[in-house]
């Protein structure tokens, strides 16, 4: 079975969209990123409409407020038709548990409920940052380590890493959990937002479930292409 390239669909008009949707393969082998900035743009309608053409969605707000409102947004944005949807896993135990509760209220009776991933530290965050901006005593593969942990027993279907520190996720909690990981670029560059990067072949060696690939394929010259040789690489 070939794993998910997911592509982050970060636009903001329906021109751009069609454009990118136009480069991926057909929906039903496709699984799409709504961000934060399609969705403050088009709404839900675009996730539904998207869903309804078959896309598998992953819808991607990365919720983090308190657990009764967050019980209440998954139970909404269940009914959208989405496969995965986020929440900051520093949100903590109890707000994951209520973002599933949600996720599980708000899902027909007949449909799957949609995986929960908790967003441990994020991809643009470096060493740096973790100790001088956040303080946080740990390393950046212990404190990911940790917030996953938690994320799992808390009842998250997966985390979203850094492809750096799958392997080590991976070996300590097992293959019943997803390894999602952005911060992927295929030439090594590192000239971005982005600290913790990886390539596709990386990030297959370390054993990520599926990556999100966002610019490398939205800006590149040639977006079929580079979506092509990215799938080709990770599988
Ligand atoms: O949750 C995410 O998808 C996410 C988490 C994270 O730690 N880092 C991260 O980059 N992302 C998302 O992954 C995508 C990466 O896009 P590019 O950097 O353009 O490839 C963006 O849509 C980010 O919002």
């Amino acid at each position: 079975m070939t794993k998910p390239v997911i592509v982050a669909l970060d636009v903001d008009n329906q021109t751009q969209l069609k454009e990118i949707l136009a480069s991926l393969a057909e929906p039903s082998q496709t699984t799409i990123k709504i961000g934060m900035e399609l969705f403050f743009n088009s709404g839900a309608n675009i996730v539904k409409e998207l869903a309804n053409q078959g896309y598998h969605i992953f819808l991607d707000l990365k919720l983090h407020d308190i657990p009764n409102t967050v019980y209440n947004a998954t139970k909404q944005l269940a009914q959208l038709g989405i496969s995965y949807t986020t929440v900051h896993a520093l949100g903590g135990s109890k707000m994951i548990k209520a973002a599933k509760e949600g996720l599980i209220a708000g899902t027909a009776f007949n449909k799957n409920v949609p995986k929960l991933l908790a967003v441990t530290e994020l991809t643009s965050i470096s060493d740096d940052v973790l100790s001088n901006e956040q303080n946080c005593k740990f390393s950046m593969q212990k404190q990911v380590l940790s917030l996953a942990k938690m994320a799992k027993s808390a009842g998250s279907d997966g985390i979203v890493c850094s492809p750096l520190e799958v392997k080590i996720l991976r070996q300590q909690l097992g293959d019943d959990f997803l390894y999602v990981t952005p911060g992927i670029r295929p030439n090594h560059s590192t000239s971005d937002d982005q600290a913790r990067t990886a390539t596709p072949r990386q990030a297959k060696e370390f054993g990520a479930s599926a990556i999100v690939v966002g610019r490398p394929v939205t800006l590149a010259s040639d977006p079929k292409s580079a979506y092509e040789a990215i799938k080709k690489e990770f599988n």
